[in-house]
């Protein structure tokens, strides 16, 4: 099977994006298609694989499989990616619309340059899940996870846990570049108290304004960037006061920066750009 396919980037953290509005796909194959669009020796490599489809509660809706083949519920760069693409595409006329993923319906701003490009975008997170229940996390009887010692690996370290509709396990380090990402990432991902697996963020504060930030992914490892996962950083870092509410964080992250508000309304903003890198077709061989 030929897939018209166009890969693109949100500070480094890439995906295979297929136009399901063009190109129809049987839903049963979208797992074993993200592993192998993602496989980088016998695929086209990539984070992942999203979709972008017609929606019945958005103007748009955005599917994400990781690496792996597993379903996330969401992804902050492939919303700006998304974004960029439904735009200049014309699914969207509008330069504010909605976009469905399966945790939630966002809103998107566009923002075009002199060459009516789409440069940044700026999305509505909406609200992040702060119980325990609700990210979801096994653990004592406190209804929230905020700096909660968790012993992995025979380290004592602590974790503030915040869902943006999928789960991120947040640690604060000293130093970034000292964080333990190939050693911990790995382990936490898979921990037990985390029954659906976890998105593994390490934090280093710069300032009150100011975090460097590294991502181990659920489902796809190492990534030079995760736009909820920094949206979870600013919440936890909110949380454990190293930041204030309703002020603009700058995200240093491996791929770039992002700019992110938790608002006193409660929902999340983050800004940031997205970048074409290819297009073109795939040779699947399905796998029934
Ligand atoms: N890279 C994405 C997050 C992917 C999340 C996925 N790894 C999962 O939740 O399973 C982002 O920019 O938000």
């Amino acid at each position: 099977m030929e897939i018209p396919f166009i890969k693109m980037h949100g500070l480094g953290n890439n995906y295979i994006y297929i136009d399901l509005f063009q190109f129809n796909i049987e839903e049963n194959l979208f797992s074993d298609l993200a592993q192998k669009l993602a496989n980088v020796n016998t695929g086209i490599g990539s984070d992942g694989m999203i979709l972008i489809h017609p929606s019945e509660k958005a103007d748009v809706g955005m599917r994400i499989f990781n690496k792996d083949g597993s379903e996330g519920k969401s992804c902050g760069n492939g919303l700006r990616c998304t974004a960029k693409y439904a735009y200049e595409h014309g699914i969207v006329s509008n330069e504010k619309f909605t976009i469905e993923t399966r945790a939630n319906i966002v809103t998107a701003e566009v923002t075009e340059n002199d060459a009516e490009q789409v440069e940044l975008i700026t999305i509505n997170m909406g609200q992040p899940q702060l119980k325990r229940v609700n990210i979801p996390m096994m653990g004592s009887d406190d209804p929230k996870v905020v700096a909660e010692p968790f012993d992995v690996n025979g380290e004592k370290l602590e974790v503030t846990a915040v869902s943006m509709g999928n789960p991120h396990a947040v640690f604060f380090v000293d130093a970034i570049d000292a964080a333990p990402l190939y050693e911990l990432g790995p382990v936490i991902e898979r921990d037990s108290r985390f029954p659906e697996g976890v998105n593994v963020e390490f934090v280093e504060v710069v300032s009150p304004h100011e975090l460097n930030f590294r991502v181990w992914e659920r489902g796809s490892g190492v990534t030079q960037a995760c736009g909820t996962g920094a949206c979870a950083a600013v919440v936890a870092s909110t949380l454990n006061h190293y930041c204030n509410q309703n002020e603009t964080i700058t995200v240093h992250l491996a791929g770039g920066d992002l700019s992110i508000k938790w608002d006193e309304a409660g929902n999340v903003w983050m800004t940031g750009d997205a970048q074409v890198i290819a297009t073109g077709v795939f040779q699947y061989a399905e796998q029934k």
